[in-house]
C-alpha cells in the first residue's frame, strides 16, 4: 500500500490544527514532522512542543523526520502514542547502529535518511536493521525545492535491494513531489510519499491530497 505524508513544515501555522484536520479528512495518512536545528540544516523549523500539540488533534500517525545533529540526545522528546516513525540521517550519526537501536527501544519504528550525495553503500550494514529508509529528493532544509533526478534511480536501487535480500524496510521519498512526478517514484518503489508545497500551498488543499490519492 502507498501512503501519502504530507509535511507540516509547508503548512500555515497560525492554522495547524485546522490544516491537520483538513489533512486528515481528505484521506492522508501520516502527519510528516520536519525537524531542523540550523546546524546539520541551514534552517530552523520547529521542535517536539509543535508535534506534540497535534496529540488528539488528529488521530493521524507521526513520521519524525529528524535533520539536527546528535539526534540521539532528543529521541526521547519525540515519543507519543502517536508516533510511527523516527528518522535520523546517517550524515548526523557516527554510531548510526547504535542510534537505530536507541529508537526502537522507544518502542517506535526507526528510520534513515540518505542526502541526494550520499551513496546508498553507506547503508550497507544497516539495512536490515532498518524499517524505513527516507531517500532525500533535494538537499534538505527547505520546502518548495526541485525534485533531484538522480534520487530515481537510488530508489530503483534500493528496492532492488530490499527485493533480493527479502528486506521489511519501507522506502519513503521527500523533496519536491508534486502530481506530475509522484507516479515516478511510486512506480520506482516508494512506499511514502512525502509531499509539503504542493499539498498545502494549494489553493483547496482536501482536494488536493484527493489528487495524489487518486494516482496511488
Ligand atoms: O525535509 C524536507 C525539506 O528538508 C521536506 O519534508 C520538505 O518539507 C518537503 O517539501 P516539498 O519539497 O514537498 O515542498
Amino acid at each position: 500500500m502507498i501512503r501519502l505524508a504530507p509535511s507540516i513544515l509547508s503548512a500555515d501555522f497560525s492554522q495547524l490544527g485546522k490544516e491537520t484536520e483538513l489533512i486528515e479528512k481528505a484521506g492522508a495518512h501520516v502527519i510528516h514532522v520536519d525537524v531542523m536545528d540550523g546546524h546539520f540544516v541551514p534552517n530552523i523549523s520547529y521542535g517536539a512542543t509543535v508535534m506534540k500539540s497535534l496529540c488528539g488533534k488528529t488521530k493521524l500517525p507521526f513520521d519524525v523526520h529528524l535533520m539536527i545533529e546528535n539526534p540521539d540526545k532528543y529521541l526521547e522528546d519525540f515519543v507519543t502514542d502517536q508516533t510511527e516513525y523516527i528518522t535520523v540521517h546517517q550524515e548526523a550519526c557516527p554510531h548510526l547502529h547504535r542510534t537505530v537501536q536507541h529508537i526502537k527501544s522507544l518502542g517506535v519504528k526507526a528510520g534513515v535518511a540518505l542526502n541526494p550525495a550520499t551513496s546508498l553503500s553507506s547503508l550497507d550494514y544497516i539495512l536490515e536493521e532498518a524499517d524505513l529508509i527516507l531517500i532525500m529528493s533535494v538537499n534538505p532544509g527547505f520546502g518548495g525545492q526541485k525534485f533531484i533526478p538522480s534520487a530515481l534511480r537510488k530508489v530503483e536501487a534500493l528496492k532492488a535491494l530490499k527485493m533480493q535480500n527479502d528486506h521489511d524496510f519501507i522506502i519513503e521519498i521527500d523533496g519536491g513531489i508534486n502530481l506530475d512526478n509522484v507516479r515516478s517514484v511510486t512506480d520506482a518503489g516508494v512506499e511514502l510519499v512525502v509531499a509539503g508545497s504542493s499539498v498545502f500551498g494549494a489553493p483547496d488543499i482536501e482536494k488536493r491530497v484527493g489528487e495524489f490519492l487518486k494516482l496511488f
